[in-house]
């Protein structure tokens, strides 16, 4: 049910959140499981959309899902696998990006895989081209209808040796999750290595799997016959835990994040300590804490792992409208990922968006029609304002923005932000946030 947020800024965020399993493991690892010819069993499970999607995708194909009513652990045993009809499929058209990773194993698994429309974030075109011409070297055939895309392997998968032009990271899965059962062996160069795909090739090795991991972006997989289940435990949400870090930085605040892993984080700690944040590592969590006085600017630029990862760049940008002196982002990973900028500059904020490359990492935007450069210039004052929220991210950073403005904002789309941050109300709460929730 759609619901609106009326947000009383001002007050510092301090306190303590947890954060579970990734957002951008999770699901994958859920359609791993399709993989096995014996159940799986996945722990860390966060409430999130993405899972309820994933769930449901993987009944309508037959697996047996059930959920652990204390834990939240998910066993899925995929052995009564079956085909899906195209009515039943598109029930989830538009509603996430996963979907596209089930070609490989719904192939394994029944012999063919029918693809509604993609979901997730809006901040570029997000084509699948890399995913389909990778599916194809592997020797699937690629049918566009009406109703989604089918793809069938009528002389079986066989591995091959892929390169891929970015480094993708659903591509790098899409092989990944294609290869471990092909016949013969696979090599992927150009390959993304975030940590949640490194969790995932930990999955697939639990199932049995083989797989090589390079220097410079080469994975090798040796195709299998057949894999059995797993169980595993997700690695926790390193972009759930930046974004309480810039909350805790944008709202002068002091949060402990329960679960955050420094490891998986530390392109993002760098850069929160030369804006002037603090942080304290601990073998639970980490803490984030605004020290005081004026926050510095800085020059950053994302990039693919272990790059500053484009999904921190949105909250770290409300932070930098309050640092003292004039800021630059360069988003090299998204072509379109500053439409948020424009409630920040209602709000107060000082921030000019550029189509050229400000920045030193090659992009692949550069004298395009695309703003994907942004000069930040603070300390700004923010002020509440309405705001409808665009994407995930964008939505976070609209929600710290509103909590340390002054005056009232009333934030609708709110919806959005259950993609990757579970019980968020429950959290902003449990951190002294002012806010009242009503149903539109
Ligand atoms: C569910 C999930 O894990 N989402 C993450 C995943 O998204 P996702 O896997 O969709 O992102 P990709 O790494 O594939 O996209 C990176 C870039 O490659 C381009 N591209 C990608 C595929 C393709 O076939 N053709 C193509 O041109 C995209 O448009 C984008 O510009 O990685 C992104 C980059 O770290 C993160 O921001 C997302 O949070
Ligand atoms: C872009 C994101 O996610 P998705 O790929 O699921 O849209 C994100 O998590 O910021």
């Amino acid at each position: 049910m759609a619901s609106v947020l009326t947000i009383r800024g001002g007050k510092a965020l301090r306190g303590t959140v947890s954060v579970r399993g990734a957002k951008n493991l999770v699901p994958k690892a859920m359609v791993a499981a399709l993989l096995g010819d014996t159940p799986s069993t996945l722990r860390n499970v966060p409430e999130i959309k993405d899972v309820d999607v994933v769930t449901s995708l993987l009944r309508i194909h037959g697996v047996d899902v059930t959920k652990d009513p204390e834990t939240g652990d998910l066993y899925m045993d995929p052995t009564k696998a079956k085909s899906a009809t195209s009515a039943e499929i598109n029930t989830h058209a538009g509603d996430s990006r996963i979907p596209i990773l089930f070609c490989g194993p719904l192939i394994h698994a029944i012999g063919e895989a029918f693809i509604p429309d993609l979901g997730g974030c809006k901040i570029g075109d997000r084509p699948i081209d890399y995913h389909l011409q990778v599916l194809r070297q592997f020797g699937a055939v690629v049918d566009k209808t009406p109703d989604g895309i089918l793809i069938t392997a009528p002389n079986g998968l066989k591995g091959a040796k892929l390169e891929l032009p970015y480094p993708s990271v659903g591509a790098t899965e899409q092989v990944l999750l294609t290869a471990t059962r092909a016949e013969g062996i696979t090599e992927l160069k150009g390959a993304a290595v975030e940590p949640e795909i490194l969790d995932l090739i930990a999955v697939l090795q639990k199932m049995g799997a083989i797989i090589t991991v390079q220097t410079d972006r080469v994975i090798r997989i040796e195709g299998v016959p057949a894999l059995r289940g797993y169980n595993h435990r997700a690695l926790p949400d390193r972009n759930e835990s930046a974004s309480w870090a810039s909350a805790a930085l944008v709202t002068r605040g002091d949060i402990y994040v329960e679960g955050a892993d420094q490891q998986d984080l530390t392109a993002f700690l760098n850069t929160f300590r030369k804006v002037g944040g603090e942080f304290e590592v601990d073998d639970d969590g980490i803490r984030f804490y605004h020290p005081g006085g004026e926050l510095n600017p800085l020059v950053l630029e994302t990039d693919v792992h272990p790059g500053f990862m484009t999904d921190w760049q949105q909250p770290l940008v409300v932070a930098l409208t309050q640092a003292d002196g004039v800021s630059i982002v360069h988003e090299t990973v998204y072509e379109n990922r500053f439409g948020f900028t424009e409630a920040l500059r209602r709000m107060g904020a000082t921030i000019q968006v550029h189509r050229e490359c400000l920045g030193s990492i090659p992009c692949r935007f550069g004298q395009r029609n695309f703003l994907h450069s942004a000069v930040i210039s603070g300390p700004s004052k923010l002020s509440g304002a309405d705001i409808d929220v665009p994407d995930l991210r964008g939505g976070f950073s609209h929600l710290i923005a509103a909590l340390a403005a002054e005056g009232t904002s009333r934030v609708t789309g709110i919806e959005i932000i259950n993609r990757g941050y579970e019980r968020f109300e429950e959290k902003l709460r449990g951190l002294g946030a002012d806010f009242d929730v009503e149903a539109l």
